[in-house]
């Protein structure tokens, strides 16, 4: 029977594909296909691991003390009986063969399984019995880790691209963290949905980076959809459709070919100018979260970087941070594949969604806190680790003598950050002149995401080169909405009168004191606020490489000159939305 779960759509487009389930528990398990000629050897793997959990559990029920309590040795027989059941290793081979996935994946895909039957089971005991086979899957994953490794198992956890299969897979998990998102960059997948997440979390942010339809926030639907499940992803409208009918299915056939097509033409305007109707000119820079994303960059034809998120080099790391040499290499490969177009490198914005938590980091006191957006986080966290701050400012200097680089602080509100970072700045290149290590000057911007640094604009303007509107941040700061809690997330609106009123003030301020001024959150790339902030005089957009061509797009049908009348009126309304739509669409300047 077909179905229908809704969620946030946060990345555009159609997806058609079998679905497949990922635990969030799991997700840091190494996801990849194996080769046909790998079966036999992958099944191997599982036999093995199954031999040594059957060694461990029969020791352990040998040596267990006489005043042990019989619970404990019975637990083990249940432990053991599961392990040598059929619907766990059994059906765990059959996933290896039938769908090439490795040992693990296949091993927590039946899990997965299990668990969901144990779940719908009436009886409370045998409900609790999930618990066990949660335990022997651990014992078993652990087992798999010690083990010999596949032959073909790539980098930590990452997914690879080409599984040999014909029909298309689609991601289905509860949540799935930033960091655990970036190991499915390069994946198979045509789509993804999560339970939970809002239409800015980072989470959402690096899926709309990979440029296939998602939707987050869809509550149910990893509860709801079954491994192997046919769904359709409307990443426009927010809705999978779970075990369509075949009418239905070519009614979306056939839109997911019209964007492609539109997709095609789209790309045909990569090397067009983005020049308004008026002669403005426009400037379309792209975010990237790692140096590879640099290539798509440029393919997309922006004409630099105006948002490096460098904190994705900190994140999915087992051991220590990335040290300076790392750090720099990173930089500098970013800043080549830009060949000599600027590359924006914000400095380290960890904190709230983005946690480091899988490395131990007492010593740098980032712990759990109880409202992390509003905590030890950006350079918050840089200036309470001075030695790391410095560490990564010379990194980023030193990338500097290998194109143009500019640099960005993230999340200042006060005077004193301010004072305090260019000290830091001055102290990290002293460091370099002393160590006789090139660097050029580099302009140094601010991020306007709180509140506070867009009401002081004037003060951030008399110390910085640029600032770059953070908007995902500042329209959360501004309406105490949690970005990532789609609980909240009718309530995360960027046309919210008093959101539009900081970002107007700050493009005016900015321009008036002719320094520059770009747009760097998702609103940015969003079509539908392009004539607005090319009203209130912002042409500086810096967005996802995927969502360029449609910006620019719009870009090119608009009249700046035009669209400025409406401005006062739009924010003077407590309706901005309708205002402008009224002013500028009955006028025939949105297109
Ligand atoms: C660009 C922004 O930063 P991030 O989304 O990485 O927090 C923003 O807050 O708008």
């Amino acid at each position: 029977m077909t179905l229908q779960v809704f969620g946030l759509p946060v990345a555009r487009g159609v997806a058609i594909g079998k679905a497949v389930l990922v635990a969030s528990s799991r997700v840091d398990v190494a996801h990849y296909f194996i080769n046909a000629d790998q079966i036999e050897a992958e099944i191997g793997r599982v036999r093995q691991a199954r031999n040594t959990v059957a060694d461990e559990l029969s020791t352990l029920k040998r040596e267990m003390p006489d005043d042990a309590p019989p619970e404990l040795s019975a637990l083990l027989d249940v432990h053991l009986m599961l392990l040598h059941d059929e619907s766990l290793t059994g059906a765990t081979k059959q996933w290896i063969r039938e769908r090439h996935y490795n040992a693990e994946w296949a091993l927590s895909a039946q899990l997965e399984v299990l668990a969901r039957q144990f779940d719908e089971m009436d009886d409370d005991y045998l409900r609790e019995r999930k618990a066990d086979v949660e335990q022997v899957v651990e014992r078993l994953l652990r087992a798999l880790a010690r083990g010999e490794s596949s032959a073909l198992a790539p980098a930590a956890g990452k997914v690879v691209e080409d599984w040999g299969g014909e029909e298309p897979l689609v991601l289905i998990a509860n949540d799935i963290a930033p960091a655990d998102m970036l190991q499915f960059k390069q994946s198979v997948f045509k789509g993804f949905v999560t339970d939970v997440g809002g239409k800015t979390s980072h989470t959402a942010i690096v899926a709309r980076s990979m440029d296939i339809p998602a939707i987050v926030g869809a509550r149910e639907a990893s509860r709801l959809i079954r491994q192997d499940d046919w769904v359709i992803i409307d990443g426009d409208a927010g809705v999978v459709i779970v075990d369509p009918s075949p009418i239905v299915l070519e009614e979306y056939r056939f839109r997911q070919r019209q964007s492609e097509l539109e997709r095609e033409r789209l790309a045909r305007l990569r090397h067009t100018p983005a020049i308004t109707l008026d002669g403005e000119q426009v400037e379309l820079l792209a975010n990237i979260e790692l140096p590879q994303d640099a290539p798509a960059a440029l393919q997309a034809g922006a004409v630099g970087v105006g948002l490096f998120r460098s904190e994705f080099l900190f994140m999915n790391r087992e051991g220590e941070l990335p040290g300076e040499d790392e750090q720099f290499e990173a930089y500098r490969a970013a800043v080549q594949a830009m060949q000599g177009l600027p590359v924006t490198i914000r400095t380290v914005d960890i904190g709230a969604d983005k946690s480091l938590e899988r490395l131990s980091l007492s010593e740098l006191r980032h712990e759990h806190t109880l409202n992390p957006a509003l905590g030890l986080r950006a350079i918050r966290w840089s200036l309470s680790e001075p030695s790391m701050f410095r560490m990564q400012l010379r990194a980023i200097l030193r990338a500097s003598v290998f194109g143009k680089v500019r640099l960005l602080i993230p999340m200042l509100a006060h005077a004193g950050e301010i004072r305090q970072t260019f000290e830091i700045i001055a102290r990290a290149k002293q460091q370099l002149r002393d160590a006789g290590t090139p660097f050029l000057d580099v302009e140094v911007g601010a991020m306007i995401e709180v509140p506070a640094a867009a009401l002081m604009i004037p003060l951030f303007l008399r110390y910085f080169d640029f600032v770059s509107v953070g908007t995902n941040d500042l329209i959360q700061y501004t309406l105490a909405i949690d970005r990532a809690d789609e609980s909240v997330s009718y309530l995360y609106d960027p046309w919210h009168p008093a959101v539009l009123r900081l970002i107007a003030g700050t493009i005016a301020e900015a321009r008036g004191a002719s320094k520059g001024v770009s747009v760097c959150g998702e609103m940015a790339g969003d079509p539908a606020f392009t004539p607005l902030l090319l009203a209130m005089g912002l042409r500086s957009f810096s967005m996802h490489p995927s969502q360029i061509a449609s910006v620019k797009q719009r870009i090119l049908r608009s009249d700046t000159s035009k669209l400025a009348l409406h401005v006062a009126q739009t924010l003077g309304s407590d309706d901005p939305q309708a205002s402008f739509r009224k002013l500028a669409g009955d006028a025939g300047q949105i297109h």
